[in-house]
């Protein structure tokens, strides 16, 4: 059996694409998942490993890196599990922080440092780890400004771990745009935010794909960013 890639929020969009692509690929996936939704059933069907895991319970996080550390080995670790909050008022400043800071920072930081070892001892070719960030990265964001520094934070752990683990592991960030909107997105929201790009439409779990596919065959890039984002840097 091959040795398996972490992913983190498979449960639905791009963290579901991702694991029945890659495990359709016929690559060893383990997923974690905080809601149940039904087709998680299609991921047990090809094989995924599954675990459910609230990452803000930090019983359910102890225990998720115990059953992982059973694992002898990791090709690589995809952490895409994430909370888009919007900022909200000053009362609730400090609990929307730490929020973002948590999901985004403390829970990829943890479980990076507790499967090094893992990551290690795959002998492939090299491990890799992937952050998946945001394009805001470099701008912020006006509504979203938790949201951005955590993602900030997550670009800067790419540095560090990079530079740890070198040369071993690869570590390397995603920062995507405009991937894909959510449902209660309405028609205006969605016409507007188009706009602000140069390539002016849903880029697609797809672009994820693509770059992570990259980023595991390359035997030359780390501490790096692939900015998947239509241009929008340009606008
Ligand atoms: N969609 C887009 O256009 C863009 C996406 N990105 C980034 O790409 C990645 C994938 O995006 P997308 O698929 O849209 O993300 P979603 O917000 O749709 O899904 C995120 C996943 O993370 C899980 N998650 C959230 N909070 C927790 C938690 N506390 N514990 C465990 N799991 C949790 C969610 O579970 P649950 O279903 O239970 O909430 C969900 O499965 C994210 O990192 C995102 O920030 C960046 C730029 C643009
Ligand atoms: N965890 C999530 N992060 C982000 C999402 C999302 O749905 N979940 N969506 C976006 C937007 O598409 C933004 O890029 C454009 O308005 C950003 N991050």
């Amino acid at each position: 059996m091959t040795a398996p890639i972490l992913i983190t929020g498979v449960g639905k969009r791009v963290g579901f694409y991702l694991a029945k692509a890659l495990a359709q690929q016929g690559q060893k996936v383990i997923g974690t998942y905080r809601s149940h939704y039904p087709q998680l059933n299609e991921l047990e069907a090809l094989g995924v490993e599954l675990h459910a895991c609230d990452f803000y319970d930090d019983r359910q996080l102890t225990s998720l890196i115990a059953n992982l550390q059973q694992h002898p080995v990791f090709k690589a670790i995809i952490h895409n599990a994430s909370d888009w909050l919007p900022d909200g008022d000053p009362a609730s400043a400090i609990a929307i922080m730490d929020q973002m800071m948590r999901i985004h920072v403390s829970v990829p930081y943890t479980i990076n440092l507790a499967l090094t070892t893992q990551l290690k001892a795959y002998t492939g070719s090299t491990a890799n780890i992937i952050h998946i960030t945001d394009y805001v990265v470099d701008k912020g964001s006006k509504k979203h400004a938790a949201y951005a520094a955590s993602k900030a934070a997550l670009h800067n752990l790419t540095l560090s771990f990079a530079a740890k683990l070198a040369p071993n592991v690869k570590v390397n960030s995603i920062a995507p745009a405009m991937l894909m909107f959510n449902p209660s997105d309405d028609e205006q929201y969605q016409q507007k935010t188009l706009k602000k790009a140069l390539l002016q439409k849903e880029g697609g779990e797809i672009e994820i794909l693509n770059a992570v596919t990259y980023l595991l065959q390359s035997q030359y890039m780390t501490g790096q960013v692939l900015k998947v984002d239509g241009g929008r840097h340009l606008t």
